[in-house]
């Protein structure tokens, strides 16, 4: 079997404690997924933690730094699969310096509305962010329900 490539990636919110919109990114290459909107991040180095690559990724992606918040449970370690040989694991992350800039790989970032679940799932995501996006919006009105009721 190939080796496996491990992809991080970031669902950058305006607020980790009170979320209402989040940061996506359109990609300009490969041709494949040129125009598509992902979640800024990367490939993990060769004996690099998957953290420590994605605050490098946001930082030459986006000139952003971020605090990360939990990790959007994938029920596998190396996160949500890809294809067949790359999967990513997606944290939630806070900008805490910068301003977001698409420096590397993109050509448009858009905050989203993040109670608008037909206006953020109807973006041209890659194929494979659907179910992330899916389980990311579901996890986010759990989290404001638990935060509204407790
Ligand atoms: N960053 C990111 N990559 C994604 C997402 N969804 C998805 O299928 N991918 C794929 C696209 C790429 O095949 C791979 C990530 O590679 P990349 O091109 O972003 O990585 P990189 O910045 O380290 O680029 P490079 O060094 O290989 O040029 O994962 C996503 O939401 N974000």
């Amino acid at each position: 079997m190939s080796e496996q490539i491990q992809v991080v990636g970031a669902a950058i919110l305006d607020s980790l404690e009170y979320p209402a919109r989040m940061l996506v990114a359109r990609r300009t290459a490969p041709e494949q997924f040129a125009g598509l909107w992902e979640f800024p991040g990367g490939k993990v180095d060769a004996g690099e933690e998957c953290e420590a690559a994605l605050h490098r990724e946001l930082k030459e992606e986006l000139g952003v730094t971020v605090r990360l918040g939990p990790e959007l449970p994938a029920g596998e370690p190396a996160g949500w699969r890809l294809n067949h040989r790359a999967s990513m694991r997606v944290w939630l992350a806070e900008i805490t310096d910068g301003v977001p800039r698409p420096l590397e790989d993109h050509d448009e970032l858009r905050w989203v509305d993040l109670s608008d679940h037909h206006a953020v799932l109807g973006l041209s995501w890659i194929p494979a962010d659907f179910p992330i996006v899916q389980a990311l919006l579901h996890s986010l009105r759990s989290q404001v329900l638990r935060s509204g009721t407790s």
